[in-house]
This record gives C-alpha cells, structure tokens and sequence, in this order.
C-alpha cells in the first residue's frame, strides 16, 4: 500500500524545521548510515544520527504524525523509530535499494521492525528538479514527489530510490515504523475499512450498522495485530 497524507507538518513547522537545520554543522555524508549495499548506491547528506538537533526535530516530525488519525490507521504503529533528515542538491540520489529489515534503536531498546516507509518532504516540488522517490511494487514503479509538509507511507519491502537532484535542493525527513500488523496486505484492508466505517459515520451518524462494522474492524485487529 502507498498512500499520500497531505498536510502533517503545518507550513510553519516546515519553516521552523529549515531554518533550524540551514547551514548547521550536524550535516554529514549519508553513507555512514548504511551497510556496503547501501553505501554503493547513497550520494546525500543527513543530519548526524542522535545529535540534539536532529533529535529536536525528529520530534516535532514523530509528534506530528502520531496525530495523524490518517498516518496511525494506515501504519497502526507499534513502535516509531527516531526521525532522520536528509539532504539532495548538485545531483546527489539515492540509487535503487531497500531499506534493511530490522534496525537498532539509537540508546538502546528493542531492535524495531521496519514494516512501514515514510518520507516527510520539506522542500516544495518546485524548488528542486529531479528527486522523485520512486517506490517499485507489485503494480509498477510509482513517482512521489510532494508538496512541503506532506508525507507519502509506503511498503518497506519495496525497492525504491530518490532520483539525481539536478537543481535547487531537496530536504526531507524520513523515518521507519514497526507496525501492529505486519503484513502490507492485512495493514492495507483494515485501513480501507476503517476508511469506509468513517465514511458511512460522517453520511448517516453512528448506528447499529457502523457499530457492527467496528466490531467487525476491531476483531480482525484482535486476530492479525502484535502488540
Ligand atoms: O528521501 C527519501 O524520500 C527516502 C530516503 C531513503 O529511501 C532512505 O534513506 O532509505
Ligand atoms: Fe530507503
């Protein structure tokens, strides 16, 4: 499942997330994040894993989408892993890869799963050329590329990669999600009837039916989640 959340940061957040970052000194070559697969294909610049900074901001990232009712019924998070922040500009990419399965949580904790992908943009599309996060599933290769604040939640078992950034620059926060239900299909059919149950809520009020149909929502979470 891919799915588009519009509007989780507010344009004043984005703002506040790149003044603070612009020009600070936590930037750091993104290949010291991954292992050699990775490492081949990275060309980009993150903000230093645990440094105060990308921890203050992660926050603000983690915050936002933890109140989300979109983001938390499409990714239905067990455990959201610290934000990180990356940077694309002079045709730095991120060619195809996947991202690695299970990762360590920085001070410590439980390694986390990572069952969902989510990128946050903070640049807008027409400050930079190039550097479409193109995600490859079962139906084809899928362009994102969206407007500041928004965020796009894919599968992490897709292959994906950030194409060459061939002007301006590309800033973006992007984090993983060990989710209750961890497989992509199941995640996907409880988002979808959780959509319709709101839907049919929002036309006809709460009724018998849309009782049922929780019932029938929360079951299926009973029989498919880890908690
Ligand atoms: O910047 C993005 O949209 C995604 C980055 C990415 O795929 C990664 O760092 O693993
Ligand atoms: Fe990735």
């Amino acid at each position: 499942m891919m799915l588009h959340i519009p509007g989780v940061l507010t344009p004043d957040q984005v703002a506040h997330i790149r003044a603070r970052m612009a020009g600070a000194p936590e930037w750091l070559d993104g290949r010291e994040s991954v292992g050699p697969q990775g490492a081949k294909v990275k060309r980009n610049r993150q903000l230093g894993e645990g440094t105060p900074l990308a921890v203050e901001l992660g926050q603000i990232v983690s915050a936002a989408l933890m109140a989300n009712p979109t983001f938390f019924s499409s990714a239905l998070p067990l455990r959201v892993l610290a934000p990180y922040f990356n940077a694309y500009s002079g045709g730095e990419h991120y060619g195809l890869h996947v991202d690695g399965a299970i990762r360590a949580q920085r001070g410590g904790g439980a390694p986390v799963r990572a069952d969902v992908s989510t990128t946050v943009f903070l640049s807008e599309p027409d400050e930079y050329e190039g550097g479409e996060l193109e995600v490859v599933d079962l139906y084809g290769t899928h362009e994102v590329k969206l407007a500041a604040g928004d965020a796009i939640v894919y599968s992490s078992g897709s292959v994906h990669q950030v194409r060459p950034v061939t002007s301006g620059e590309r800033v973006a926060s992007f984090l993983w999600t060990q989710s209750m239900v961890r497989d992509d299909g199941k995640r996907g059919m409880l988002f979808d009837l959780d959509t319709q149950i709101q839907k049919l809520r929002a036309q006809h009020g709460e009724s018998e039916i849309t009782v049922g149909l929780t019932a029938h929502y929360h079951n299926l979470l009973r029989m498919w989640a880890e908690v």
